[in-house]
């Protein structure tokens, strides 16, 4: 079963004087529930536009997007936003954590949005989730006192507290050094392992061998896509899967 369909998804921007540039090209995509997809390809292919359009952040200018079997392309705003809430989680780069509230309160802060009433299971769930990613201590640090890796564990703490289908992920680990990258990625692995779908964004060979298929975007389409099959950490075989991803790679003259 299909958990996120895209058909003839197109995305134009405008770029002046009424000229527009396309940048999705009638992308035709269906992730399946519990898969986990990462997007590569060239700086401006669109890898980023598609995440935005096909979890509906961003408006579409042609095609369908339906997640769960509901067409988010035609969703008014809040219905897409109640959506978007309860059933899709997002980590970027910028984590745009608040940085008024403590780790902990932005946690929990999407959370009390989806449902008010819970106060004792969301912070029963926020503290469940800070100790899987490491940072249950630091709990009531501003986010200006932690580091890069930390505020990145905090960002997955907020994108899974509301229990999402779907997770997205725009270089989750791009701005991290590749010690806290690898911690970041063991995290989604498992977040994967427990029946998580998984979309994500990055330019990292070693964070995309751990997905079960690679697209390769081009100017604005899938050229193509490499099927990598499930990652089992008891495997070991990560480093044969990133040599095959590369060699790939190279073939599509990335
Ligand atoms: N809001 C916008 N308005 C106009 N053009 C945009 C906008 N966002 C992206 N673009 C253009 O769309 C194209 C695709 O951008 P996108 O960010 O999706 O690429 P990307 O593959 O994610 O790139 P990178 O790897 O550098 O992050 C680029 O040419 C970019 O300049």
């Amino acid at each position: 079963m299909y958990i996120l369909e895209a058909s003839g998804l197109s995305k134009a921007y405008s770029s002046g004087q009424g000229a527009k540039q396309l940048v999705l090209r009638e992308i035709q995509l269906q992730i399946a529930q519990g898969e986990f997809v990462a997007v590569m390809g060239p700086s401006g292919s669109g890898k980023s536009t598609l995440l935005y359009t096909i979890s509906g952040m961003d408006g579409i200018s042609a095609g369908r997007v339906v997640f769960k079997g509901r067409e988010i392309s035609s969703l008014a705003e809040e219905e897409l936003a109640k959506l978007r809430l309860h059933g899709m989680g997002f980590i970027f780069q910028q984590m745009h954590l608040l940085k008024n509230l403590n780790i902990r309160d932005n946690i929990i802060l999407p959370a009390y949005r989806a449902n008010k009433n819970r106060r004792g299971s969301i912070n029963k769930k926020a503290a469940e989730l800070m100790k899987r990613t490491g940072i249950a201590a630091l709990a009531e640090r501003d986010i200006t006192q932690v580091s890069g890796g930390q505020m990145q564990r905090a960002a997955i703490c907020r994108a899974l507290i509301n229990e999402p289908d779907i997770l997205f992920g725009d270089e989750p680990t791009g701005a991290l050094n590749s010690k806290a990258a690898g911690e970041i990625m063991e995290i989604i692995a498992e977040i994967h392992q427990t029946g998580t779908t998984i979309l994500l964004v990055t330019h990292d060979t070693k964070v995309a061998a751990q997905a079960e298929r690679v697209l390769y975007m081009l100017d604005g389409s899938i050229a193509a896509e490499h099927r990598l099959g499930r990652y089992e950490k008891r495997n070991n075989d990560l480093k044969a899967r990133e040599e095959k991803l590369t060699a790939w790679l190279m073939n599509m003259g990335f």
